[in-house]
Parts: C-alpha cells; structure tokens; sequence
C-alpha cells in the first residue's frame, strides 16, 4: 500500500526530537527556542521535527519548512500512559498545525480508563485526516498499534516502561522484529546517541530515526562527556 505523501517525505531520514521540559536548561517558559533548534536540524538535512506542546509545534512550523510530529507530554502516576492522552490535547495539536500527532500506545494503564484502541477510534472519527504515530515499548504493543491503525510505529517507550526495563539502549532488536512483523513504517525512536546507531537502526529496517537528546539537550550532552572523563 503506497503511503501518505507525508509519511513518504520521512523515510530514510533524521527527525530530531526538539523537546525541553520545565527544569532543563534550555526550557524558557516564553518560548523560542525549540524553533533555534528545529532550524539547525533543518539546515543539517533533517527531514521533520518532533516537538512538544502546541505552543512548540507551532512556533516550529513557524520556522522550518519541516514535517512536525507533535505531542503533549504531561505527568501521570509512574506506571501510566503519558504521551498526548486526551482529546483536548489532540485538538490543541491539530490546531497548531501538527503534521502527525504521536500518541502513548503502551498497554498501561491510562488516567481515565478508556483504551487506546477506544482513544485512537475516538480520534479517528473526530480527525479522519490526521496522521497518527504510535509510542511504543514492546513488540506486543507495536503490533497492536499497527493494528488498531496507526500510520507510524515508533519504538520511543522501549526502556522506560516496567515490561521494558531490561531492554538494550538503544532497541536495534526491537526495531528488526518489528519491521519483519508489521507494514506499518517502523521508526526507530529511543536513546540512539550517535550516528553510527542511526544507521545500524536503518539497516535493521527502520523507516526513518528519531534523535532527541543527542542532538537537542546539552546537559545531557556534556554530562555523557563529564563522565566518560572521570578518572
Ligand atoms: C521516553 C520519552 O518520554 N521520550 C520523549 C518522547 O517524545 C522524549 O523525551 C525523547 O527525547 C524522544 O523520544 C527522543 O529520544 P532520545 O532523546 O532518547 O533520542
């Protein structure tokens, strides 16, 4: 099945996650910098970005001539489902522009108990248009994910999930099964920290990669060299 012109547009390719939360260095509660971000990620050739909140989503598209994955990352208790979980922010999202919103597609618990094939189903009918990628952390939950309908399956929550926690850093394995599984484009999403895993993940099947941290977070980035250098 040929795929959304979109969807098309990311493969083979880098999207760099821009993302910062209230505590981290380069969070500014008034905005603008994700988009500084965004656009040396586009200059470098990335193909999309993959921002948090409607407001960062916005003011990226304002800036790049890029694809946005959006999505609202908020706290639940441990354990639950986090990412873009209800319908208010799926409308935020849309309304800013988002060219796919990514959804927390984990089999955990989630705040209001309904299902994500319930939530997904919901979305569905009320944006019939709208691109959606899936969060996942297991190839259970990425296979249902394919099955309920997303257009993109992304292997982000494998680590951080209690079924997951024992998994490898970054997931190439669950990148490979995944691919060999399912149709859905499959992107390699997670703690991916240097080029050569980027494409070690593409030869593994990978549609396209995502990359945050080691691209965008500069604490992160300082304190991998901090410690390496530890006597
Ligand atoms: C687990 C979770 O909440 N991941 C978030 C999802 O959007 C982001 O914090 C990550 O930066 C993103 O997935 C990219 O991953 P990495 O930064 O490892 O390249």
């Amino acid at each position: 099945m040929p795929h959304h012109p979109l969807v098309d547009a990311l493969r083979g390719g880098l999207v760099v996650s821009c993302q910062a939360l209230p505590g981290e260095p380069l969070y500014v509660p008034a905005g603008g910098v994700m988009p500084l971000l965004a656009k040396a990620a586009e200059l470098a050739g990335a193909v999309g970005i993959r921002a948090n909140s409607a407001r960062d989503v916005r003011e990226i598209k304002a800036a790049v001539d890029l694809p946005v994955i959006g999505l609202v990352k908020k706290d639940y208790p441990p354990g639950e489902a986090y990412i873009t979980v209800t319908m208010a922010e799926i409308d935020d999202l849309v309304a800013a522009g988002a060219d796919v919103i990514a959804m927390d597609a984990t089999l955990r618990p989630r705040f209001d108990g309904v299902s994500v094939a319930d939530f997904v189903a919901g979305v569905r009918r009320a944006y019939p248009d709208q691109l959606l990628m899936a969060d996942i952390a297991t190839l259970e939950e990425g296979v249902h994910a394919a099955e309920i309908g997303f257009d993109l399956v992304g292997t982000t929550l494998s680590g951080y999930t209690p079924q997951s926690t024992d998994a490898p850093a970054p997931n190439v394995e669950l990148v490979r099964e995944l691919a060999a599984r399912i149709d859905v484009p499959v992107v390699a999403e997670g703690r991916i920290r240097t080029p050569e895993q980027a494409r070690t993940m593409l030869d593994a099947g990978a549609y396209c990669v995502v990359v945050g941290g080691a691209i965008t977070r500069p604490l992160e980035i300082a304190t991998g060299f901090v410690e390496a250098m530890r006597p």
